[in-house]
């Protein structure tokens, strides 16, 4: 089987690098991210593309590298914040272990500032994160089987709260044989 055991979705500052990379090595599983996928085909950044080709083309891109990640991909994904935005996307999603990271507007200025250089963010910041998120909670919502608030949580207590709400297990449990107890 080489799907993700889990999907990471949500917007910007949620923690989808940190958490993801962290649950990755407590999984003792890799860790991807389709906008460093993107980049890497593209062969530019992500701004560069917004500005060369535009956003449908971007979401094209990225479509194209979830589907190739949730085929070949068996450790944790992480997906640009946007990605939900596509219905095809979405569509590739639905039964997938996907997991919504929530963040609050004030705790993600202060984790990121968003003054980093993206697109969707690159006038009055504060006004748009909030319109995007009044748009795209829902969606994000539709596509996750669990939902997890960051906001007070470590990205420990974050990576916590997701091997919970998945009921994963660290590798070493996943390889013992049933029924028995590792021994001293
Ligand atoms: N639960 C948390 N509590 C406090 N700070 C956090 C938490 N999660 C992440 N951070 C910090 O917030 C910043 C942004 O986190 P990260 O890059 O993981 O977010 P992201 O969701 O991957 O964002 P992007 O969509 O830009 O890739 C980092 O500096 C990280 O250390
Ligand atoms: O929120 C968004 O729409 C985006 C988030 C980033 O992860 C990138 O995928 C890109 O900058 C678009
Ligand atoms: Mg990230």
């Amino acid at each position: 089987m080489t799907a993700p055991v889990v999907v990471l979705v949500g917007p910007p500052g949620a923690g989808k690098s940190t958490v993801g990379a962290l649950l990755a090595d407590r999984l003792d599983v890799g860790y991807r991210d389709t906008d460093a996928d993107i980049v890497a085909t593209a062969g530019k950044p992500i701004a560069e593309i917004f500005i060369d080709e535009g956003e449908p083309h971007f979401r094209a891109l990225e479509r194209a590298a979830v589907r190739a990640a949730l085929d070949t991909h068996p450790g944790v994904l992480a997906l640009g914040g946007g990605a939900i935005m596509d219905d095809a996307t979405r569509q590739l999603l639905t039964g997938r272990p996907v997991v919504f990271l929530d963040v609050e507007l004030a705790d993600a200025i202060k984790r990121v500032g968003l003054d980093a250089p993206r697109p969707l963010l690159a006038v009055n910041p504060r006004k748009q994160w909030r319109e995007l998120m009044e748009r795209r909670r829902p969606l994000y919502t539709e596509v996750a089987r669990a939902v997890i608030a960051t906001g007070g949580r470590t990205p420990e207590d974050v990576a916590d709260a997701i091997v919970d709400a998945l009921e994963l297990r660290p590798a070493a449990d996943a390889v013992r044989p049933a029924g028995r107890e590792e021994q001293a």
